[in-house]
């Protein structure tokens, strides 16, 4: 499991571990790992040119000691300074090492004389601000950064890209974007969150020791979807397995129904019902032979994909949500007719504009806030949401968080929230919980995605028979 914390729980823990060590111990660990880290990722240290964006803090002090290692291998270290009270230890040390501090006007309000030495940059590190930094960057950074993306210098971000908001994910102001970043202790939220998230690139964890208390946020990996699988095994049988109850497609949508049951039948269930008009339950069974078309007792239900909310029955509706014992899944038009009571377990699977239209708020503002808007449903409909799109999140009433770590953009295409409402139910009737059920769900809807595109387009379908290998795939590795 990958887990992310707020600045102020990393605080705590920095500070009891600091307490226990000499000065500097921890520093010193992230300064090593983010040394190690630059040289992967240039290939070579000798010789390399790389520039250092200095801020006030620490993060700029991490910058600071890795430069001086990065400088004593051979390296062409230059720092640039952004405030004229930098970390004193780290530049004394990174002079030392025969770093060169870049005296022209940086701080002159953007006037960058350091055009030579970023234009030649191999690499630059970013350690304006890290998590003691405030959302956006100041003119004279944002210039500085401007110029590398310019001269096209990718940028490894020292613990978090500056300017994002580290506890939220959010990036209301100004931030550069990161070709990698190199985080220290722990993952914070705006490693898993989007769109801080994408702007970190790829995230490498140095290990610097802390002790940390249960996570904010979490992801699982691929040995926690192994783990969570419910496998079958030898004393199962069809109904201990689970039965999943489709209440989905309608005449205009009949598509939807077909590809909801692919997507169930592709996940641990043991059979599928179909409820629903005659035509379209024909259309299922023309596709797929094994599902029984009609009432009868379930262990879950998914209930408004390929339906209208005007569409919905209800009635039917109502009595399913007024019913304590069988968890449903509310997708598409279903989400719609939700009113503000229910006693089932709920997973409601809106993208954002099902959200916004939930929540009475505009759908910019759910996609800039997803975290937030997602935990914050939850919370107040008291029921799990499955809020989709580049990265899922998963929010749960209790507080649990998942965000899924997996994603290919050609998972957007007509129908695949189907195939994820069947298969999220398929792990519902076979017992897992709400939260879990979905972030499993939404873990292997995206990597059979990702193995059916194979960076090329995909259809829905495509993403629900390449389910059954990317689970073969997950659960042998
Ligand atoms: N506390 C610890 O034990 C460790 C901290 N480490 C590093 O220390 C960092 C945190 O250091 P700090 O708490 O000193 O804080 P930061 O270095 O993140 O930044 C705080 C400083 O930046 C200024 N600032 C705030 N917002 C700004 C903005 N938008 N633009 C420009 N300047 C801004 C503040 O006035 C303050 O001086 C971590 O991100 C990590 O890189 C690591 O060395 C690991 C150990
Ligand atoms: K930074």
């Amino acid at each position: 499991m990958r887990h992310a914390y707020t600045v102020e729980q990393v605080r705590s823990a920095e500070a009891a571990l600091m307490a226990k060590l000499p000065p500097g111990t921890l520093m010193q660990r992230a300064a090593t790992g983010l040394a190690v880290a630059v040289s992967n990722f240039l290939g070579r240290t000798y010789g390399a040119n790389i520039v250092l964006l200095i801020g006030s803090g620490d993060n700029g002090g991490d910058a600071l000691y890795a430069g001086a290692r990065l400088a004593r291998r051979g390296a062409r270290v230059t720092a640039i300074l952004l405030s004229e009270k930098v970390h004193a230890a780290g530049l004394e040390a990174f002079r030392l090492a025969g770093g060169r501090v870049d005296t022209s006007d940086a701080l002159a309000g953007g006037r960058v004389g350091a055009s030579d030495d970023l234009a030649d940059a191999d690499v630059v590190l970013d350690g304006i601000v890290g998590i003691g930094g405030r959302p956006g960057l100041r003119p004279d950074a944002e210039a500085l950064v401007r110029r590398v993306e310019q001269h096209g210098v990718p940028i490894v971000a020292v613990d978090v890209p500056s300017g994002v908001d580290v506890d939220t994910g959010e990036t209301p102001e100004s931030h550069l974007n990161a070709a990698l970043t190199v985080t220290f202790g722990t993952h914070k939220i705006c490693h898993l969150v989007d769109p801080a998230a994408t702007a970190c690139g790829p995230v490498h964890l140095v290990d610097i020791g802390l002790d940390l208390p249960p996570a904010e946020v979490q992801s699982l990996q691929a040995d926690d979807v192994r783990a969570l699988y419910p496998v079958p095994h030898g004393e199962s049988d069809k109904y201990s397995r689970g039965v999943l109850g489709l209440m989905v497609g309608s005449p205009q949508y009949p598509g939807a129904a077909v590809m909801a049951t692919a997507g169930a039948l592709a996940g641990p269930v043991g059979m599928v019902r179909y409820v629903g008009s005659s035509s379209v339950g024909q259309a299922v069974l023309a596709e797929y032979p094994e599902v029984v078309v009609g009432e009868g007792r379930v262990q879950a239900w998914a209930v408004g994909s390929g339906i209208s909310t005007s569409g919905v029955d209800r009635d039917r509706f109502t009595r399913l949500i007024q019913q304590d014992d069988v968890p449903v899944i509310v997708d598409a038009g279903a989400i719609g007719a939700l009113g503000t009571k229910h006693s089932a377990r709920l997973v409601i699977t809106p993208h954002a504009g099902e959200l916004g239209q939930l929540l009475g708020v505009p759908r910019a503002e759910i996609e800039a806030g997803r975290l937030h808007y997602a935990r914050t449903a939850a919370e107040e409909r008291q029921l799990t949401v499955l809020l989709k799109g580049a990265t899922t999140v998963v929010a749960s009433p209790d507080g649990t968080t998942y965000v899924n770590p997996i994603a290919t953009p050609w998972l957007a295409t007509a129908g695949s929230g189907d195939v994820l409402a069947g298969l999220l139910g398929a792990f519902l009737a076979s017992g897992l919980d709400e939260a879990r059920a979905a972030a499993l769900a939404a873990y292997l809807h995206a990597a059979a995605g990702t193995l059916a595109s194979a960076a090329g387009p995909i259809t829905a379908m495509s993403i629900a028979h390449a389910l059954p290998a990317a689970t073969r795939h997950l659960l042998s590795s």
